[in-house]
């Protein structure tokens, strides 16, 4: 991934309602099931992120369903997608460990397509590794008629009792070329989420390079109980995402550092806490998250730093990337 340089973020999300769920869901299936076209019907545009994700994911952000009561945060799971160029052991232990973060798994299954062999072999992979909520969603089914799609609903339904001890958490059939069910698929979605605040900023988040999320999340923690006393006066920029240098592969790190631009001396103190604590935190809080966004493990240096009145000097606004 190419560094990123002076990317600034301005945003912050208002409180959320006392039932917000948010959670991180996996839509998986074989080739050609649909996931892609479902994904986007479910954004509701079109995902771009994955074009910049560096080579160390191991899973990357799809996209986020954003509404008033929920956030999903459709991820990718590797392994899942192409079963047959992994193998044995090293194909459990990478499905296990991308499944074990996410809260539901949607699997897809082509309505007009008969359950083949990798289907059901993905099946036994997730009753085998996931102690999730799967959910069998029938894709494309404006390409069969109902009785077409009536036998194929019996069919995934069988499939899930032969599979899971209770059977598929719910079937769903759908069709993201017309739109048939989408709005219900999220429901059913965001019903198996875990209540939580939101898990990113609310707003256009997948066009945008990773550099600028990043930059969000951090602001989003440096403002988290303080927004009051610096609401306006915090610039975050993203100086440099690298890879740390001589590590392996299998267990790589990103080096993310940071820069927080604030007004004053008082705000500076404000950031960083007694000691250090409160910077910390934030560093801590926003690392998880960041996370999560690259799918690898990162370094996260953050450093605060005054730029007198940055808001009314035009120079200092363009240093800052706005
Ligand atoms: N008619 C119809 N076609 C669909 C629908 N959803 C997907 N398709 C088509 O099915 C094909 C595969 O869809 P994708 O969304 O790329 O499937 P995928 O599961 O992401 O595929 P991989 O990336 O190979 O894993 C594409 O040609 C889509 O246009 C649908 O609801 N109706």
């Amino acid at each position: 991934m190419s560094p990123n340089k002076g990317k600034v973020v301005a945003m912050a999300t208002e409180g959320w309602p006392e039932n917000y769920r948010a959670g991180f869901v996996s839509l998986v299936g074989r080739p050609n099931a649909g996931k892609s076209t479902l994904t986007n019907a479910l954004v509701g545009q079109k995902v771009a992120i994955t074009s910049a994700k560096p080579q160390t994911t191991r899973h990357t952000i799809r996209g986020i369903v954003h509404r008033e009561d929920a956030q999903l945060v459709l991820v990718d799971t590797p392994g899942l997608h192409r079963p047959r160029t992994l193998l044995g052991q090293r194909l459990n232990d990478l499905v296990a460990d991308t499944l074990s973060e996410v809260d539901a798994i949607g699997f897809c299954l082509p309505a007009n397509e008969k359950i083949g062999p990798g289907d059901r072999f993905i099946a036994n992979q997730l009753a085998a590794l996931a102690n999730k909520p799967v959910i069998a969603l029938v894709t494309k089914t404006d390409l069969v008629d109902r009785a077409a799609l009536a036998e194929q609903l019996l069919a995934v339904t069988a499939l899930g009792a032969e599979v899971f001890p209770d059977g598929f958490a719910d079937v769903v059939p759908v069709s993201a070329a017309d739109g048939f069910q989408v709005g219900t698929v999220t429901d059913v979605l965001i019903s198996r989420m875990p209540l939580s605040p939101p898990l990113y900023p609310s707003g256009e988040l997948t066009d945008e390079p990773e550099a600028v999320m990043v930059a969000e999340l951090i602001r989003e923690a440096a403002l988290e109980g303080v927004r009051d006393e610096l609401p306006h006066s915090l610039a975050v920029v993203v100086e440099e995402i690298v890879p740390r240098e001589g590590r392996s592969e299998d267990n790589p790190l990103l080096d993310v550092r940071v820069n927080l631009f604030v007004e004053r001396s008082s705000q500076k103190a404000i950031i960083i806490g007694k000691g250090g604590a409160r910077l910390r935190d934030v560093g801590t809080k926003a690392r998880r998250g960041i996370e999560a966004l690259l799918g690898t493990r990162v370094y996260l240096d953050l450093h605060v730093k005054i730029a007198k009145d940055w808001q009314r000097d035009p120079k200092q606004l363009v240093r800052l990337g706005f």
